[in-house]
């Protein structure tokens, strides 16, 4: 079965809490945190997802989209984060920053924007449990699935092949269930994220379903 991330980006923030439980049965969450450096948008910080994770059982998926990520990595591995992805385009010791992250206890992950090439994490990929393919240029919901983010994934997956390692891919943005999402698979996707296509529809349970089941 495929993993399915809702994003928290696509709630509504008002009412937080019975949002997340809407989406329980997808086993994880993913929360994304903005800067309004990184990325032009802003979100929330550990304090809202140490009260997320009061109320839920999910795998509390951290995305940080923002500037100088070695600052904040303990407090939302305190606030409860499961796994941490910081960017690479916001890492200039990234080795370093993944070592922050193992010392937390957490899942260490990176990001990579659409435009930044899969060499750059080349060299530490055996020490990442995931790693985040952009398929939007991240800071909004809503984006379409860039499509030359397929060969991409591909790419990723045949170098974790090739390494023997044992590292999801994760994709967001734009994802899907019948189209973008079943490329991202057959092209070796994992764990798939979704804000739009889950927050934005009547059945939360069904849509997430779907998702779970694609078949590569
Ligand atoms: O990180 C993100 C944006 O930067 C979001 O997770 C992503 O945009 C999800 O939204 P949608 O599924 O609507 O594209």
């Amino acid at each position: 079965m495929i993993k399915v991330a809702p994003s928290i980006l696509g709630a509504d923030f008002s009412k937080l809490a019975a949002e997340v439980e809407t989406v329980k049965e997808a086993g994880y969450l993913h929360i994304d945190v903005m800067d309004g450096h990184f990325v032009p948008n802003i979100t929330l910080g550990p304090g809202v997802l140490a009260d997320v994770a009061k109320r839920t059982e999910q795998i509390l998926d951290v995305h940080l989209m923002i500037e100088n990520p070695d600052n904040y990595i303990a407090q939302f591995a305190e606030a409860g984060a499961d796994i941490i992805s910081v960017h690479v385009e916001a890492c200039p010791h990234l080795h370093r920053t993944i070592q922050n992250i193992q010392e937390q206890s957490v899942g260490a992950a990176v990001a990579l924007n659409p435009a930044t090439p899969l060499e750059t994490i080349k060299h530490v990929l055996p020490e990442l449990e995931m790693v985040l393919i952009m398929t939007v240029n991240p800071g909004f919901g809503g984006q379409s699935f860039i499509p030359e983010m397929v060969d991409k994934i591909k790419e990723l997956n045949q170098m974790i092949e090739e390494q023997n390692l044992d590292v999801d891919i994760q994709v967001d943005g734009g994802i899907k269930p019948t189209t973008t999402a079943v490329e991202a698979v057959e092209a070796g996707a994992d764990i798939l994220v979704a804000g739009s296509a889950i927050f934005g529809a009547e059945d939360r349970e069904k849509v997430i379903k779907e998702f779970q089941n694609v078949k590569s």
